[in-house]
Parts: C-alpha cells; structure tokens; sequence
C-alpha cells in the first residue's frame, strides 16, 4: 500500500489515494489505530482516504488516531487538495471534495513551479442548534457561553458545528489552561452524545485569537482546522472580534485566516505540507505485528 504522509500546520495524517486503485479490504478503524501509532506505526493524528465520488469531484474519508471516523477535517481537506493537483488528478485551480458532514469547494493558490502554496476551502455554514451538534438540551436552541461543569473545572461552552462538533471556551490564559486534564473530561461528557473535540481561545484583540485544541479521538494536536473556524464563529457570536472581516487565528503548528462571510459562509485558507511518500507493508497488517512504514524520502 503506497501512502504520502502530509500535515497542515502539524496536524498530521497518513493519506491513501484510492483513485487508481482500492486499498486492500480490512477494517479502516483498525487501520487508522495502527498506523497512527508513533511507536509501532508510521505515527499521525489519524489517516485519510481519497476516493472517486459520485456527487463532487473527489471524496474524502478520515479516521482518528483512535480508529473513530470523523465527519470533517480542515486541515485534511487542505492535504487532500494539494496532494490532488500537484500529483495532476485535478486540472483546475478549483474543485469539489465530498465529507460525511456534506460538499466543500476548494481553491488551490500555486507558486512559480505550478505546486500548490496555500489552500483556501469554503467550508459552509455551521451548525448551531443543540440537536446538530450533537448536544444535550433543547434542540432548537443555540449553545452560546453556557456555563457546565466537569469534574472539578466549571467552563462557559459556545457550541459550532463544522461538520464535525466543538466546544469552545474563552480564557484569559490559554497557557495556563490543563488541556490533557480537561480535554478528555469534556471531550467524553455526557453532553455530547458523540463525543466532541475541545477548543479553548484567547482573545488577543478584534482579529486575532489564539487557538488550542484537544481533539476527539485524537488528543492534543498541533492544530485542528475545523476547530479554528468553529473558535471563530464562536469568537463573533460573542462579539469578542469583528464580523465578516479575515481573522487570524494562531494555532501551536502556526496560522491559519479565516473569514465568516455575509451569506453565513465560513472560508479558511492556510498552508499543507508533504512529509514524505512511503510504502506499506500490507501482509504485517493482518498479523500481530504492528506495521511499519518503509519510507522512500
Ligand atoms: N484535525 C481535524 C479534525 C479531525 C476530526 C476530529 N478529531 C473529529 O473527530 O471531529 C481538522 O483539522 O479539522
């Protein structure tokens, strides 16, 4: 099995192109767990499937680190679509890309040798109602700064859906918050029937927002593109920044601008990065033996 493995501002997964050719039958889940591994596999937040799609121009599948499958990843999106025109499967400098959690449009911006830079993706309107996200509660209303308590920590929860569910909480201190304490507690409450990934956002001034994230099913990682947008629309419902103007949000892997628009749209643009191509052996998969990546750099 042939992968590339990529990261969007060091939010890294293990990609499979499935256009040419499916990757062997056996269970993704188990396959996102081993290959996640950093000990034992190749190490990443999670693997990523691109395959033919009957109703955009390509479709993309993600697994956690844990072997859950999400509806939504930003920074994959942006992998995908790089790893889509530099190796010339898509011809146009824009093109659609299929999700569980619905259709996205991309935009690649190339450099002087025709690779791409940065990618921007308009990744739709959020979902606010306590019945998308999935929350506990009255589902037709919006979860905007609601005080919760877990465990022994009380937070006020802004809840987005991009997709894929977030809880963001606003900090004076976003160094001082335990993420590795309090992101699970709140990532498994009972609030969240799905589970949910975990935002907490320090408002640096009316454009700029610093961002960490624990994520479901993957933990604490460098950046999570989903979770920067849902930290700005919840940043604008509580008008802690400006409306409808490109904010800059800081992620520990770097910068990614994002933009809430007029028509409830939410855009995102930042960079993808390869790390290398590789191949793996598919007959260690089905054994005990945890895989190994032969890498070819
Ligand atoms: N890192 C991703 C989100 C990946 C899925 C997430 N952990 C979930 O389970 O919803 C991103 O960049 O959006």
């Amino acid at each position: 099995m042939l992968f590339t493995k990529m990261h969007g501002l060091g939010n890294a997964y293990v990609i499979f192109n499935q256009l040419d050719e499916p990757i062997a039958n056996q269970s993704l889940h188990e396959l996102s767990k081993r290959v996640s591994d950093v000990n034992f596999g190749i190490g990443s937040d999670g693997i990523i499937l691109i395959s033919p799609s009957k109703v955009a121009d390509y479709q993309m599948r993600i697994f956690n680190e844990d072997g859950s499958e999400a509806k939504n990843c930003g920074n994959g999106l942006r992998c995908v679509a790089k790893f889509l025109y530099d190796h010339m499967y898509a011809t146009s400098r824009k093109f659609t890309i299929e999700t569980l959690g619905g259709i996205v449009s991309v935009e690649v911006d190339v450099d002087q040798k025709h690779k791409v830079r940065t990618v921007t993706v308009d990744m739709g309107e959020p979902k606010l109602l306590k019945g998308m996200i999935p929350m506990l509660g009255d589902p037709v209303t919006v979860t905007l700064n609601e005080a919760h308590q877990f465990g022994d920590y009380s937070y006020h929860i802004t809840a987005v859906s991009m997709g894929n569910p977030h809880a963001i909480i606003f900090v004076d201190d976003i160094k001082q918050v335990p993420l590795e304490i309090v992101g699970p507690l709140i990532e498994n409450s009972s609030l969240f029937p799905e589970r949910v990934n975990v935002g907490f956002v320090q408002i640096i001034n009316s454009h700029e927002i610093d961002y960490r994230v624990w994520e479901r099913g993957s933990g604490i990682t460098m950046a999570c593109g989903t979770g920067a947008c849902a930290a700005v629309v919840a940043a604008t419902l509580n008008k802690k920044v400006d409306k409808h103007v490109p904010i800059t949000v800081h992620l520990p892997g770097g910068d990614l601008t994002i933009s809430w628009d007029e028509h409830g749209h939410v855009w995102k643009r930042g960079p993808a990065n390869y790390v290398c191509h590789g191949e793996l052996d598919v007959s260690m998969m089905n054994t005990d033996i945890n895989p190994i990546g032969r890498l070819i750099i």
